[in-house]
């Protein structure tokens, strides 16, 4: 009897192709893919056509199918596929920020609900473990402060305007064919796309989940519209400021020192430093987008589920614990 994981997989776009191209490489003894539903068949010709399907209830009511790996491009639509599968008693693995960010509070109920695990460690700078290492390493470690560069498009675009010297629609078009922006662009340049994995990374950090309305953030035309010097080492950093009762989220360019450790992170790559109580400052950098980079969070994650792995999201209850002592209730 085989005891191969069977999949369903929503999606066969950048990230799609490359989960599904790297379990054929590496995994194919492991994982079986039991169906792909994606939205236009006559785009993947290349595939056995048994098993793809427009009919999301292909994968939902397939009672052989264990994992659900969620990779299409829309966030409602998202939304309401995992939310599906985690009610037909599916676990799911996702890399969709905008459906995980808008709708957080609500995945947690649901898991509760369900018992069932929902993981999305590809959401947020790629190939970079930082969700999973928030879960574990910091789960009993105050942290003090978040900040990073966790969007590729805008990073790869500040690196090709500055050391390649190219105008901003080449740029944008090579990280488009790169597979690096999202399929709309603009969720990319107008810090919607980072305002989204901050919002995960401050509630696995800091215990509170944040609205997309509540991010500030500076947008890449707003950013030029101050004539910056574009040969300066500029970048699109993203911040939590934990000071007081409120999380403050923030999408804003900054020119970094030439020393700064963020100042050599180019092109699509991803640094987060997490700073807090014991450790000081953690830097984490990788590869933050495109198709093996997410494809290897994905399959990590896929490794961590056959383990039993799943959030425990313990900040949320040691925010509750902070600011009961902030309005002097007593634990
Ligand atoms: N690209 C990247 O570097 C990263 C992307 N992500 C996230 O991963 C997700 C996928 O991104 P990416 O692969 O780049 O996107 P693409 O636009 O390349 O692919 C999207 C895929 O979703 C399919 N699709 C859309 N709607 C549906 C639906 N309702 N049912 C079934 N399939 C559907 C499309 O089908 P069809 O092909 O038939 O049109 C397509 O295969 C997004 O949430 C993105 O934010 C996360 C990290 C990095
Ligand atoms: N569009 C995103 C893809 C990865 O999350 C980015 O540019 O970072």
């Amino acid at each position: 009897m085989s005891n191969k994981i069977n999949i369903g997989l929503f999606g066969l776009g950048c990230v799609g192709r490359g989960v599904y191209s790297n379990i054929q490489k590496f995994y194919s003894d492991q994982i079986n893919i039991k169906k792909i539903c994606i939205k236009h068949p006559g785009k993947h010709t290349d595939i056995n056509s048994e098993l793809l399907t427009t009919d999301a209830s292909e994968v939902l009511e397939d009672s052989s199918i264990d994992l659900v790996i969620e990779l299409i491009d829309n966030g409602a639509e998202a939304t309401a596929l995992i939310a599906q599968s985690l009610r037909s008693g599916k676990d799911v693995i996702s890399a969709n920020k905008a459906a995980i960010a808008n709708s957080l509070r609500f995945f947690i109920d649901l898991q509760n609900q369900t018992g069932k695990t929902l993981l999305y460690e590809g959401a947020v700078a790629g190939a970079v473990p930082v969700i999973r290492l928030l879960e574990s390493h910091y789960a009993n470690e105050k942290i003090t402060g978040l900040e990073g560069i966790v969007n590729g498009s805008t990073n790869y675009l500040l690196s090709k305007l500055r050391l390649d010297k190219l105008t901003f629609d080449d740029a944008l078009a090579q990280a488009q064919s790169n597979g690096f922006a999202e399929s709309d662009p603009s969720l990319d340049i107008d810090g919607w796309d980072a305002g989204y994995k901050l919002i995960i990374l401050a509630a696995h950090a800091f215990g509170d989940t944040l609205s997309i309305e509540e991010v500030q953030r500076t947008t890449f035309s707003e950013f030029l519209e101050q004539a910056p010097d574009l040969s300066k080492p500029w970048k699109c950093i993203a911040k939590v400021n934990n000071e007081g009762e409120n999380l403050e989220l923030s999408i804003d360019f900054k020119e970094e020192p030439i020393a700064s450790q963020f100042t050599s992170v180019e092109y699509e790559l991803n640094a987060i430093k997490v700073h807090s109580a014991i450790a000081g400052t953690n830097m984490l950098y990788g590869s933050g987008a495109g198709a093996n980079a997410t494809a290897s969070a994905v399959l990590s994650d896929l490794f961590q589920w056959k383990k039993g792995f799943r959030y425990d999201y313990s900040k949320f209850y040691q925010r509750k614990e902070y600011l009961k002592k902030l309005q002097g209730i007593p634990a």
